[in-house]
C-alpha cells in the first residue's frame, strides 16, 4: 500500500547519534517503519535498545541525526497535538483536578475556535471514555495510580490526536490494574478508530494489542530486527487468548527474539 492511509506514519533511513561529552553515541541506525492508519504498533526490545528515542522521534521531541520521519504525508517538525504522547509517569499537575488537568490540553488545542461550553464537554467527554467522570474534582495525589493513568490517557486523546504514542503507559501498574486498563485502551481505541504506537517490556502486552510487534535489535546502532504480524480476531479477550494455541505461537516467537535471537546485552557483557 502506496496510500497515505498505508502509510500514516512513514519513517525512512533515520539515524540518531546522540553528541555526548564522551563522543557521539550512534543509537539508532537505518529506522524504516511504516504505520497504517488504524493500526495499533508495538515497540519491544531489551533495555537501552532505543524503543523511546524512536517514539520520541516520532513524537517530535527529537530531530533525527538523518533520515525522514512523516505523519500524514507532512514532515514531523517538532511536538504538535495530532502526536499526543502518554508517558510511564502520568505526568499530571498535581496542584490541578482531573478535569482541570484535561481542560487545559483542551483549552491548548480547540481554545482558538471553540467557546467554553465545548470545551467543558470535550473535557467531560474525555473523562467519561475512561470511566472516571466521578472523579472529576479530584487532583492526583487522591486517586491511583491506575486513574492517573487513565486521566493521562484521557487528557492525550481530547486532543483528538491523529497518533496515540505510548511509552510503557502501564509500566508502573500492578498486573491486574495493568489488565484492566489494556482492557480499557482496546475498547477506547476501537471507539477512537486511534493509531497507537505504544513502547513496552511486556510480551503478553505486545501479543494481546497489537496489530504489528516492531522487535528491536541491541543497541549501540539498534534497529528493527523483526517485524511480528498478530492475525488474532478483535475483539481479544485475554482469558480466551489464553487457551489459543496461535496466541502461544506469537508470544513464542517474541520470545525467541528477545532472549534466543537478541541475547541481553548484560548477558553478554558478562
Ligand atoms: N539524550 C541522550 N543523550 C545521550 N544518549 C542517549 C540520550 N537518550 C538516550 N540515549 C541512549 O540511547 C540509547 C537508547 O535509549 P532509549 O531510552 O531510547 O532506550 P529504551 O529502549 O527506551 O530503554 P528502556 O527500555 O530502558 O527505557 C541508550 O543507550 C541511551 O543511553
Amino acid at each position: 500500500m502506496d496510500n497515505i492511509n498505508g502509510k500514516f506514519i512513514d519513517i525512512h533511513g533515520v539515524e540518531m547519534v546522540f553528541h555526548t561529552r564522551k563522543g557521539d553515541f550512534h543509537a539508532l541506525r537505518e529506522i524504516n517503519l511504516t504505520v497504517a492508519k488504524g493500526e495499533f504498533i508495538t515497540l519491544i526490545g531489551h533495555s537501552g535498545c532505543g524503543k523511546s528515542t524512536l517514539l520520541n522521534l516520532i513524537a517530535g521531541l527529537l530531530k533525527p541525526s538523518d533520515g525522514v520521519l512523516l505523519c500524514a504525508n507532512r514532515e514531523i517538525g517538532g511536538p504538535a497535538p495530532e502526536r499526543a504522547v502518554v508517558f510511564q509517569n502520568h505526568s499530571l499537575l498535581p496542584w490541578l483536578t482531573c478535569y482541570e488537568n484535561i481542560y487545559l490540553g483542551v483549552e491548548r488545542v480547540f481554545g482558538v475556535s471553540e467557546n467554553r461550553t465545548q470545551l467543558r464537554d470535550r473535557t467531560r467527554a474525555a473523562l467519561a471514555l475512561v470511566g472516571l467522570g466521578a472523579a472529576e474534582t479530584k487532583r492526583p495525589n487522591e486517586i491511583s495510580g491506575g486513574m492517573k493513568q487513565r486521566v493521562g490517557i484521557a487528557r492525550a486523546l481530547a486532543m483528538e490526536p491523529k497518533v496515540l504514542l505510548m511509552d510503557e503507559p502501564f509500566g508502573a501498574l500492578d498486573a491486574l490494574t495493568r489488565a484492566h486498563l489494556q482492557d480499557e485502551l482496546l475498547k477506547i481505541v476501537a471507539k477512537t478508530e486511534s493509531t497507537v504506537v505504544m513502547v513496552t517490556h511486556d510480551v503478553d502486552e505486545a501479543v494481546l494489542l497489537s496489530d504489528r510487534i516492531v522487535m528491536m535489535t541491541n543497541g549501540p546502532a539498534a534497529t528493527i530486527g523483526e517485524v511480528l504480524e498478530v492475525k488474532l480476531a478483535w475483539p481479544r479477550d485475554r482469558v480466551v487468548l489464553a487457551q489459543d494455541a496461535q496466541y502461544g505461537l506469537y508470544r513464542t516467537a517474541v520470545l525467541e527474539f528477545l532472549y534466543r535471537k537478541q541475547a541481553h546485552p548484560a548477558r553478554e557483557a558478562a
